[in-house]
């Protein structure tokens, strides 16, 4: 049991699934509503509920996911739940923990290291504490296990320069910012689902400069085991519903535009295009309700190897899609939107030969 994992697409054979289990509320203090740009919604609120059906259906659908791994002979392990009191405080502030559903968002697996990568939304502070025990286990077994600057994550922490320029009336200008500044600038806070794995080249999408801390930590750790590629706000973060890599030179992508912020090399890759989606796909939701994605959510499939992928059996044309490029895929229903997919639920742990292969030449 010791990680090995270079790449999206080589032979999935040991995977972290995540888990909505104990996902009651959303806290929406600045980081959550910066990170999702939900900040002319349920302003004056600081918490949102979660209709308890949804979670259940989540979950549901989650459990659906394992249980098509384990058809498909990959390992399965699972996060610890969340427990009942998910409170918290630290010296600046106070949250509520989510449970670690989005796996691939604070940890990353680069050849046989576990780099876990500073949060970005305070409730997720210490989501990777429901990870440790597998983290621990894979060290026990030989992985190298690193964790980025753990930030104070004060008001003035963030980089809200990007929001600002698209939200001027609703996101704060530095006078209004409530909490005390931390005695730094901005801090390290970066995601590593902002990063997409091609061997031994990493794509690295970066939009604030508090993310471009991240990647100069990320360069100045690895130095010439890897090559990063940075990406300059392709998204505001993450960048699994943007492009994915489905096996070495055939890219899946939201729209022809997405190549425009490609290194070079990738631009030479074959390309599937996503269909538009249909919103007639998608669950009803009311106004009362937070959506945390887009409609491309659905990209977000995850690769069992070159040639087969799981998707989501509620996106026909997507499957339709892939199918017609002649991958094979595994449908799993996935009908409520907490901010993730079939990516972003997992943690792709071993990948069966995958290498610092260099597939940018
Ligand atoms: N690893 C993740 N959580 N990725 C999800 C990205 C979702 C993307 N912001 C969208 O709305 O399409």
């Amino acid at each position: 049991m010791t990680v090995n994992s270079y790449d999206e697409w080589s032979p999935l054979r040991e995977v972290i699934v995540g888990s909505p289990i104990g996902y009651d509320s959303h806290e929406l203090d600045l980081s959550f509503r910066l990170f999702f740009k939900v900040f002319d919604e349920f302003t004056g609120m600081s918490r949102k509920l979660i209709k308890k059906q949804y979670v259940e259906e989540l979950h549901e659908d989650v459990e659906g996911l394992v249980t098509a791994l384990e058809g498909l002979s990959v390992t399965v392990h699972r996060p610890l739940t969340l427990p009942k009191r998910a409170d918290f405080r630290t010296l600046h502030w106070q949250s509520t923990s989510t449970p670690a559903l989005n796996v691939r968002d604070q940890a990353i697996i680069l050849g046989n290291e576990i780099i876990e990568t500073p949060p970005q939304v305070r409730a997720r502070y210490f989501e990777n504490d429901l990870l440790k025990p597998l983290f621990a286990q894979y060290f026990a077994h030989g992985a190298n296990w690193s964790v980025m600057p753990r930030p104070v994550m004060t008001d003035h922490s963030f980089d809200l320069s990007h929001a600002r320029a698209h939200d001027p009336e609703h996101v704060p200008g530095f006078d209004e910012l409530a909490l005390p500044a931390s005695g730094m600038g901005f801090e390290m806070l970066f995601d590593a689902a902002q990063c997409l794995r091609f061997g031994r080249d990493i794509l690295v999408n970066i939009a604030t400069d508090h993310h471009a801390l991240g990647a100069e930590w990320l360069v100045r750790h690895f130095g010439e085991r890897f090559r990063f590629h940075l990406m300059r706000r392709l998204d505001n973060n993450h960048i699994d519903t943007q492009v994915l890599p489905l096996r070495p030179g055939t890219l899946f992508l939201r729209h022809p535009g997405v190549v425009d912020w490609l290194p070079e090399p990738l631009r030479r890759w074959d390309k599937i295009y996503a269909p538009e989606p249909n919103p007639a796909d998608f669950p009803d939701y009311g106004p009362d309700d937070l959506t945390l994605t887009s409609l491309y959510i659905d990209m977000n499939v995850l690769s069992i190897d070159e040639n087969t992928v799981i998707a989501n059996s509620q996106a026909p044309q997507l499957i339709k899609t892939l199918e017609t490029h002649g991958f094979t895929v595994v449908p799993v229903r996935h009908r409520r939107l907490f901010g993730g997919g079939f990516h972003c639920f997992t943690l792709d742990a071993v990948r069966a030969d995958s290498g610092p292969e260099d597939y940018f030449s």
